[in-house]
């Protein structure tokens, strides 16, 4: 349990994972500057994040040798938005450098981080106001995911069914994962740099995290024809507003 310091309230910070290289993608260069609607994909991602009221500070994590976000996000880097150039060779990994970043930048244990992919770049303030009205008052903390529904098969030999997989009470899990930086930090480095997500960190060390209903809408961007896809929902949003 992580004790509250008297008289401080919690507060929300923000932390987007942006040091992958998008090998998956298909793209040049890493998927996170891939322009989507005119504009490279996190500009999008910190452009939502940025109408997040509750958000302390966003903190974006780099590759150390990232040459490209102060060209593409100008002017970023302020009172409420910070990078650090520390992202290791997996998500998890990145994800524990930047709660090391977050803490140099006066993070408190019991302060609440929100791990969002750079990647899931067509994310709503609404949809994160949602995990966080959600979780604010919990215990663990808890994750955007949808249950799955689709028919899941497990797959066997040679791309051939093996088994049918119940799918009942399944979820698909996306982002933000919203969990106190006291119990994320030493949940990661108990997990180790191959966990996929902050939840399963979390599970390991025998918490049962809040699963918060995400929306269809908020997919990562993982390969090739999912860029089409964004930019199409993109340009519907635009219309709209
Ligand atoms: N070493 C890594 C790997 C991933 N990420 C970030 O984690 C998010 C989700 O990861 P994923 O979609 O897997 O991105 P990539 O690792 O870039 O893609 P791929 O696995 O296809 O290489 C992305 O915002 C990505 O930039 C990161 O910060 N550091
Ligand atoms: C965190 C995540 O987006 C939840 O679905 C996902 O696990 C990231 O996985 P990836 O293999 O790094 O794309």
């Amino acid at each position: 349990m992580i004790i509250e310091a008297a008289g401080s309230k919690p507060r929300c910070y923000a932390l987007v994972p942006c040091a992958g290289v998008g090998a998956r993608s298909g793209a040049a260069g890493p998927k996170q500057y891939e322009p989507v609607a005119d504009r490279p994909m996190v500009a999008h991602t910190l452009e939502a994040l940025g109408q997040v009221h509750r958000l302390a500070a966003t903190l974006v994590v780099l590759a150390p040798d990232d040459d490209r976000f102060d060209t593409v996000m100008p002017g970023f880097e302020g009172e409420r938005g910070w990078v650090a150039r520390c992202g290791g060779s997996t998500r998890a990994e990145t994800v524990a450098q930047g709660l090391v970043a977050l803490r140099e930048r006066g993070a408190q244990p019991h302060d609440w981080v929100l791990v969002h992919d750079a990647a899931r770049c067509l994310i709503r303030a609404e949809w994160v106001d949602r995990l966080i009205d959600a979780c604010m008052d919990d215990e663990v903390g808890g994750l955007l995911a949808l249950p799955v529904a689709d028919t899941l098969k497990a797959q066997g030999l040679d791309t051939r069914v093996a088994a049918t997989v119940d799918r009942n009470g399944k979820w698909a899990a996306q982002t933000p994962q919203m969990f106190r930086l006291g119990l994320l930090a030493p949940a990661l480095a108990h997990a180790g740099a191959g966990v996929t997500d902050e939840s399963s960190a979390v599970e390991a060390l025998g918490h049962e995290p809040r699963l918060v209903r995400g929306e269809w809408e908020n997919f990562k961007l993982t390969w090739p024809g999912d860029f089409q896809l964004a930019e199409r929902l993109l340009a519907t949003r635009s219309k709209l507003t």
